[in-house]
């Protein structure tokens, strides 16, 4: 299933291509498919959400029933356990801790000419919060709440709107519903996919139309964000899943193989990597991934997910394994080295990079604090973690003093001549010459 594959080569530079095609719109009949159901979303607003929803999700979904009630919140209050909050309460905590250090204030400077320039940084008013659940609401990632959740309540978003795909029977998981009120979501719909992304977007009777909207989602998520991006504001393209792994023979294979696993398990268009150092460990990891997956209860997926996006690749030394890495830019970037630390300044483009063998990805995605909302398919090359900036907008502040404009006018003039905007011109000189 994972064929060793040395690298450099010709083998290599295939198996790269291939994996390349993960990029976001690398497949234009898909994109085209999730620009009508936008279009159709635009169209007939609340009536198309319903029938997508009722037809991917959840078949009796009642006409007024988009919007989560009061009641059912408190009935998921009832169901939980205190165990659960427990937990969810000190994951809230670490997760709030990390954020917190995102925040910047608003910063202003004077000169003794008068001059004042400054930068006001607000929140947007409304944000989109999506929370993947998979197809009938199989797979609620309860963490994700708190990951947009967090970030956007510290950035102080007055109104957190939450979508996320209901259930066959029409409900949302109860655990979901406690974390979106726990981490103070004002609003949940229950839609998920290209049709709810869409309804945060434009809005439609029963959804309010928001400022931005954030969250990790499948390709049909992805590509619905990535196509109303300009309409409203998107923290990154967060889509399947992506793992890639950096070991030498110190490393442990069945640890290895599990980590690799934990993200093959997301998604069918998952993507796996191993870049070893050594023959042998890379055999055992192949053997040990064969073995555990018989144990997997997403064994169907991790399987898809690695024969159409898992790779193995042979290195002579740890240099090149960083910079097949960096040329692959992924998700999530393990090193399951002897000594991780000397090699991390290395690392130029990574969603998030998880050092040594007590540090499974799954820390990240659930507990450590930083946030588990990464760029996919190569976007690591320039985009980050979701935080607390995704929530917030700068605005400029200037007020000059009348020696200020009169030491700059004559250069302000000359500029806007140049660019023959003489209207430009003329608002200063106005000033200067009454
Ligand atoms: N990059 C990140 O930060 C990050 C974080 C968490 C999860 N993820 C990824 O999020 C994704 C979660 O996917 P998921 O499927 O579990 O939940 P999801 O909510 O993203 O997708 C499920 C929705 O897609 C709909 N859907 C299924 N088939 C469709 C089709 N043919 N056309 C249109 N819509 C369709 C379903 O009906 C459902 O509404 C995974 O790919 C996972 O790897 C990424
Ligand atoms: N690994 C995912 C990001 O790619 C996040 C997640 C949530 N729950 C489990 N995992
Ligand atoms: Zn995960």
């Amino acid at each position: 299933m994972l064929k060793a594959i040395p690298y450099p080569s010709q083998e290599a530079e295939e198996k790269l291509a291939h994996i390349a095609t993960r990029k976001m719109g690398a497949d234009p009949s898909l994109e085209k498919r999730v620009f009508e159901i936008l279009e159709t979303v635009k169209r007939e607003g609340d009536a198309a959400v319903i029938r997508f929803t009722r037809q991917f999700d959840a078949p009796s979904l009642g006409e007024d029933r988009l919007t989560v009630r009061e009641e059912e919140i408190r009935a998921a209050y009832d169901e939980v356990d205190t165990n659960f909050l427990d937990i969810l309460r000190t994951a809230i905590a670490n997760i709030e801790a990390f954020h917190r250090q995102q925040l910047h204030p608003s910063h202003f400077m004077t000169k003794p000419d008068g001059t004042f320039m400054g930068q006001m940084v607000r929140p947007v008013s409304a944000a989109g919060l999506y929370i993947p659940g998979g197809k009938g609401g199989e797979t609620p990632l309860i963490s994700s709440v708190l990951m947009n959740g967090i970030p956007a309540r510290l950035a102080g978003v007055k109104d957190l709107a939450l979508a996320t795909p209901p259930r066959k029977d029409g409900t949302i998981n109860p655990y979901l519903l406690v974390a979106a009120k726990e981490v103070g979501v004002t609003r949940i719909h229950k839609m998920g996919s290209a049709w709810g992304i869409a309804a945060l977007a434009y809005g439609t009777a029963s959804v309010q139309r928001v400022d931005v909207v954030v969250g990790p989602g499948n390709i049909y998520v992805a590509l619905a964000k990535k196509l109303v991006s300009g309409e409203v504001g998107i923290d990154l393209l967060a889509g399947p899943s992506e793992i890639l792994v950096i070991a030498d023979a110190h490393a442990r294979p069945d640890y290895i193989a599990a980590d690799l696993l934990s993200q093959a398990e997301h998604d069918p268009l998952a993507s796996a990597v191993l870049i070893s150092t050594d023959r042998a460990l890379a055999e055992k990891v192949t053997d040990s991934v064969r073995d555990q997956l018989k144990r997997l209860p997403r064994c169907d997926i991790a399987t898809e997910a690695l024969e159409r996006y898992g790779a193995l690749f042979l290195v002579k030394d740890v240099e090149d394994a960083i910079r097949l890495s960096n040329r692959i830019a992924p998700e999530h970037l393990e090193l399951q080295l002897r000594d991780p630390w000397s090699h991390l300044g290395k690392i130029e483009h990574a969603g998030a990079v998880f050092l040594g063998d007590a540090t499974p990805e799954a820390v990240g995605d659930y507990f450590a604090g930083p946030n588990h909302v990464l760029p996919t398919a190569g976007t690591a090359r320039f985009a980050s973690a979701l935080g607390v900036e995704n929530f917030l907008k700068r605005t400029s502040v200037i007020s000059y003093s009348k020696t200020a404009l009169e030491r700059d006018g004559r250069a302000i003039i000359r500029m806007a001549e140049l660019e023959g905007l003489g209207a430009h011109a003329a608002s200063v000189r106005i000033r200067l010459e009454g």
